[in-house]
């Protein structure tokens, strides 16, 4: 049994399902300085190429190490773009208190449209009442394999009024993926692939929308495998995963956290960004040959 769902999370849980979230990049030079022009442009060509909605300040958008200013700055730019926008919110290193509360209050004012409530060391349901009394934006839930959520705790956070669905984004943990996908469907929200890794079988494990940052570039990839899947075409569907689990074994590899960077060398060989706003100073040092490696595929 669900406790009742909120109407403004409901709101966002209909309007996200079978949609694809493109979760942008916030493009960078190489000391993480941030165009707000180069970022809006590149939001909207992610529209242009597909995305139904962008999820800013994510994790592939390095939310959790901007300043307010710049958090600011994306959502408002982001909102521009004219689709709902989902804010990442919190995720504080462990030397920092949490941001998760103040944030959501300034997507709420910005007009952002959900937020996703990035795993913090505590009490994650009370993080998620704390943000939820203080901003009212319907949440989405974060499985996030930097730190994976034990099941009781996910189905306490299920049960909340204003979370509106969860995403999984566990990139190689099959069976925790359909544990999740399948307690989600349960307290009926909606459950939302962020499976890089294991994108179609996601989908066919029950997955309702898509939050992914392998559609931070070469959106259309991305699409074609939701749009067949919705289509039941089953040979589309195929062909299509099989591109895109090319392109996420080039991208989402070791060292893990290094798809940021490979997701913005990817946007500026697409013309999405220019190539002295595709830096990711935030990720690990990448061997050479990975950019070409990584663009042959
Ligand atoms: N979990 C990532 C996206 C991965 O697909 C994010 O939050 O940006």
């Amino acid at each position: 049994m669900s406790t009742p769902i909120d109407a403004r999370a409901a709101g966002l849980r209909d309007r996200l399902r079978g949609s694809l979230a493109a979760a942008a990049l916030t493009p960078m030079g190489p000391d993480g300085a941030v165009d707000l022009d180069v970022a809006e442009s590149y939001f909207r060509r992610l529209v242009a190429s597909g995305a139904d909605a962008l999820a800013v300040l994510a994790h592939t958008g390095r939310g959790p190490f901007l300043s307010a200013q710049v958090r600011a700055g994306v959502i408002t730019r982001a909102r521009r773009a004219g689709v709902p926008v989902i804010v990442g919110v919190g995720g504080a290193r462990p030397e920092q208190g949490s941001n998760a509360v103040e944030d959501a209050r300034t997507a709420a004012e910005l007009g952002a449209d959900a937020v996703l409530v990035f795993p913090e060391p505590g009490d994650r349901v009370a993080l998620h009442e704390a943000v939820w009394s203080a901003a009212g934006l319907p949440m989405i839930a974060f499985d996030l394999y930097t730190n994976p959520c034990p099941p009781d705790t996910l189905h306490r956070i299920l049960s909340l009024p204003g979370v509106a669905g969860l995403k999984t984004a566990l990139l190689s943990d099959a069976m925790a993926c359909q544990e999740t996908i399948a307690l989600t469907r349960d307290a009926d929200r909606l459950a939302i692939t962020g499976e890089d890794r294991m994108f179609a079988a996601s989908l066919l494990w029950g997955a309702q929308a898509a939050l992914v940052g392998v559609a931070a570039a070469s959106v259309g990839t991305t699409a074609a495998v939701m749009r067949a899947y919705e289509g039941d075409d089953l040979r589309g569907f195929e062909k299509a995963a099989a591109r895109l689990d090319r392109l996420a074994a080039a991208t989402f590899t070791a060292p893990m956290e290094g798809y940021v960077q490979r997701m913005a060398w990817l946007a500026a060989a697409e013309g999405l960004v220019p190539e002295e706003h595709a830096h990711d100073p935030y990720g690990p040092a990448l061997p050479d040959g990975e950019r070409a490696r990584v663009l042959a595929a």
